[in-house]
């Protein structure tokens, strides 16, 4: 029997992400530790009400009101609760003991990133955040190493799975929008707060770190345009439809030449845009995300995958979950609908993607 060293766990919040991150915590922990080289040991979970009702794969003995205690005896502390306040004061507290910190707060990336990272740095912890764009796609590491050799020219994302499962829903079930929100609400999708899904905010957070990383440069969430949802009628969904298009949230984000000065800069924005139903975003159902990255040397690349909630897996040919068809669609961007906003990729942008 192998003997591990013992890393110890401090889970700060147990919603749909943080009870899924528990219970592989729980189930999967000698796999973890071979993998690991180290006992990942779930030392407590940070709730605000003991007594919620919560699933039973959470153990009751290990949840606490007490956030702090549980974060200064953690050697790793995930951040699962959502909102700025106290994740931004757990977290810099979490670092400032030399803890490792995982987050899968967006909102809180994007809108306080530089000084959790610049802490990270000055007391040499680690601070990790893939889940924070796209879900549980691999888009942050790829993005941050496995390009940094390339140069990104531009990334078009379905990165917001709510407003990708409303979507879906009034598209292919010709359901109103309050009832695909209700339904994507209850299935774990939504923020707590479901307006900085369908207004884009949570979108435009996203496309600030998806920016910052593939440009090397740092985009606020100011500078992102936003356009939300909560406008999108079944009327525009279905004219849409007819006209060979499907709507959908889109985040872009692209380098800029001014042509004037030579200067380069960076354009990151959020609609809802028209995507030709051949092309691969197209295909993208459900809570599913996709990021697709032109890079200069890799060319287009796609990554694609659960994007909210809990990834359950699929029934055989479920067309909601199956992936789209790579290397075979181009865009069309002419658009025949009164919003008149199309996915802005290029023929040729489109025309050779790989799944990743
Ligand atoms: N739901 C999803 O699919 C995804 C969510 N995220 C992010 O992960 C984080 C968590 O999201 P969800 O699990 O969906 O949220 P949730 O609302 O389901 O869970 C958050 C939990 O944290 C608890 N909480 C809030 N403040 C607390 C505090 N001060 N002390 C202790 N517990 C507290 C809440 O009571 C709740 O149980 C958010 O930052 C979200 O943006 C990231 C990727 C996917
Ligand atoms: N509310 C978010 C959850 C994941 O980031 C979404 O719908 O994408």
């Amino acid at each position: 029997m192998i003997e591990y060293r013992t890393l110890s766990i401090a889970l700060l919040g147990a919603g749909s992400v943080g009870g899924q991150v528990a219970s592989l915590l729980l189930q999967h922990g000698d796999e973890l530790a071979a993998r690991a080289g180290a006992r990942l040991t779930l030392a407590g979970i940070a709730v605000r009400d003991l007594d919620a009702p919560r699933p039973e794969r959470i153990p009751r003995e290990l949840l606490t009101t007490d956030a702090r205690e549980l974060i200064l005896g953690a050697d790793i502390v995930i951040e699962l609760m959502g909102g700025i306040e106290p994740a931004r004061e757990y977290i810099l507290l979490a670092l400032g003991s030399g803890a490792d910190v995982i987050t899968g707060n967006k909102a809180l990336l994007a809108n306080h990133g530089q000084e959790l990272f610049d802490l990270a740095e000055q007391v040499g912890a680690q601070l990790y955040y893939e889940a924070a764009v796209g879900g549980a796609i691999p888009i942050i590491r790829p993005l941050r190493d496995s390009l940094a050799g390339d140069r990104v020219e531009r990334i078009l994302g379905i990165v917001n799975g709510t407003t990708n499962f409303v979507l879906d829903r009034m598209d292919s079930a010709g359901e109103d929008f309050a009832t695909a929100l209700a339904a994507a609400r209850r299935l774990g999708y939504a923020e707590a707060d479901p307006s900085g899904d369908i207004e884009g905010y949570d979108a435009a957070q996203k496309a600030a770190i998806l920016a910052s990383l593939a440009f090397h440069t740092r985009v606020p969430v100011e500078a992102v345009y936003r356009e939300g949802i909560a406008g999108i009628t079944l009327d525009d969904v279905e004219s849409a439809r007819k006209a060979g298009y499907v709507v959908k949230l889109l985040a872009i984000c692209e380098r800029l030449l001014d042509p004037a000065t030579g200067m380069e800069g960076v354009s990151a924005r959020v609609y809802p845009a028209l995507v030709s139903r051949e092309h691969p975003l197209a295909a993208v159902r459900g809570a599913n995300n996709a990021v697709f990255v032109e890079a200069e040397a890799a060319g287009n690349l796609m990554f694609y995958g659960a994007g909210a909630g809990e990834w359950r897996r699929p029934r055989p040919c479920s067309a909601t979950s199956s992936p789209p068809p790579a290397g075979t669609s181009q865009a069309d961007p002419a658009s025949p609908s009164r919003r008149r906003r199309t996915c802005p990729c290029s023929t040729s942008a489109a025309s050779r993607p790989s799944t990743a």
